[in-house]
């Protein structure tokens, strides 16, 4: 929507057009200025100093605002902490209502308005492959060998991971990491995608989801141009395509996988796959596919035990420290949180998300009381954990669409309002990142995420029926 509006404005003259920019670009400085002050009072100095001090602003070619973060986590927290607050402040300030998006820096911006096309084939020009964008965008760069912590739960994971990271062809194709939700499937994945590329011997990954696969694939088949889809996903020396899951039982799209699959293997090149279940229990309709996936190193990860848990947890808080250097968890709050969170390395993380929001963001220390309350608010995910798979179904089924449909670029209303309650319960109800969640529908990006969040709460917010829809579905999905 941003880049239309922004079209529209700059459409009137050339001069007009510069003189607008000029006006606008005096404007953003002004209207910064005046929502800093404002979040420097309503934040308190600590707090203002750690998160907003280091924001800076500028416009976009599209004219939206654009305002930068000095890395994914300080992106994640605005987002989820005074994105909203922001946002409101900048809207009654700026008489424009220009649409405001917030980035990490060196995050490449929005291609289209609002949501972002998994890369079409078509638009991509000949010499630019779809994998460069798409490779930089995709790895999160937290998830690193270095970070991953090994223990009886990952031991052979972790080895198959490395073995391919240094091997020069090989040793077993492709590699499946499967395990229950959480467990570091993903983590692996994006260790080995970033691994390969850092080596002596620099070599071309691709990390995707099963979802980005399937929608890069029924674009390409739209625009028939399949070609440069099968040349980007086959360019590569490592394919990583993470929930494999998804794949299984849609006869097209397994067509192509396996075609892509046994390709790569056939010229030596590396495919890794993940899934919550190993490849024999996969509901593939296609033989051959099976058996090309079971045909190679199946490696299962499993739920943490209280060594490994306390490990992930020491990594977590040494991260989390590089952010929050006043951040400081005593070894009995450690072990307790370690003993005391035993659904996974991904629960764990969320508490302590938490823990820091009540305790080093307000300048408070990390006492047993701040773990204890963090624990008893987020008892109810932790009763129940949903998945976004299940959400974009309950949410399909509500509103008679497919989740197809929900996860497709389609935009007709019927599709996109389901989408977007969709988006919002999978921003409140789960512990997924807003990239994660816009990379499990369709590949889109943050920001789409960001704006469906932002739609659906203004629209409960002025008594639309919608939040009927959306209570409902909360109380269903929570069961
Ligand atoms: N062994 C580990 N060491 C460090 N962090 C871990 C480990 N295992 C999991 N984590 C962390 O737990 C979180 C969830 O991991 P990840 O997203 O890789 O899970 P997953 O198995 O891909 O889950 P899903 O199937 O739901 O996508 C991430 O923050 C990840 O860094």
């Amino acid at each position: 929507m941003w880049r239309t509006m922004a079209y529209k404005k700059l459409a009137v003259s050339d001069t007009k057009a510069a003189a607008f920019e000029a006006q606008g670009a005096t404007d953003i400085a002004a209207i910064w200025r005046a929502v800093r002050a404002r979040l420097r009072t309503e934040l308190g100095d600590a707090l203002y100093s750690q998160e907003i001090a280091r924001l800076r602003v500028r416009m976009s070619d599209a004219g939206a605002i654009i305002v930068l973060a000095p890395s994914t986590f300080n992106r994640d927290w605005i987002e989820d902490h005074v994105g909203a607050r922001i946002r409101a402040i900048w809207t009654e300030l700026d008489s424009m209502h220009r649409d405001l998006i917030v980035l990490a820096e060196g995050q490449a911006e929005p291609q289209s308005d609002v949501v972002r096309e998994i890369p079409a084939p078509q638009a991509v020009s000949g010499s630019s492959p779809v994998s460069t964008p798409r490779q930089d965008d995709a790895i999160e760069p937290r998830f690193s060998f270095d970070s991953f912590r090994v223990g009886p739960a990952n031991e052979v994971a972790a080895a198959a991971a490395r073995s391919i990271v240094s091997a020069a062809t090989p040793p077993f194709n492709p590699v499946f990491f499967y395990g229950d939700y959480g467990v570091g499937k993903t983590h692996l994945m994006h260790a080995v995608a970033s691994a390969v590329s850092k080596t002596s011997r620099p070599r071309k990954a691709l990390y995707l989801t099963a979802e980005e696969f399937l929608s890069g694939f029924v674009t390409a088949m739209r625009a028939r141009d399949t070609i440069t889809f099968k040349e980007t996903v086959r360019g590569v020396d490592f394919l990583l395509i993470d929930d494999v899951h998804f794949i299984a039982g849609k006869p097209k799209t397994e067509d192509e996988f396996l075609n892509t699959i046994a390709a790569l293997i056939a010229e030596n090149k590396q495919v890794v796959l993940a899934s919550h279940r190993p490849p024999a229990e996969l509901a593939i309709a296609d033989d051959r596919l099976r058996s090309l996936l079971t045909g190679g190193l199946a490696c299962p990860l499993s739920k943490p035990d209280l060594d490994l848990r306390r490990q992930i947890l020491d990594c977590k808080i040494a991260q989390a420290k590089c952010h929050y250097p006043v951040l400081n968890v005593s070894e009995p709050v450690r072990d307790f949180l370690a003993a005391r969170i035993t659904t996974g390395p991904r629960e764990l993380e969320g508490v302590l998300n938490n823990v820091i929001c009540r305790t080093a963001l307000l300048g408070l220390p990390v006492t047993m009381e701040a773990v204890s309350t963090a624990l008893r608010d987020l008892s109810l995910s932790a009763e129940k954990r949903l998945t976004v798979d299940e959400i974009q179904k309950a949410v399909a089924t509500h509103f008679g669409v497919t989740t197809t449909d929900i996860c497709s670029k389609r935009r007709t209303q019927s599709v996109v309002r389901p989408r977007h309650v969709a988006m919002y319960l999978a921003k409140v109800l789960t512990t997924r990142s807003l990239p994660d969640i816009g990379r499990r529908f369709g590949g889109r990006d943050h920001s789409t995420v960001i704006h469906a969040v932002n739609k659906i709460i203004a629209m409960i917010e002025s008594g639309d029926p919608i939040g009927q829809d959306v209570d409902c579905l909360t109380r269903e999905l929570r069961g």
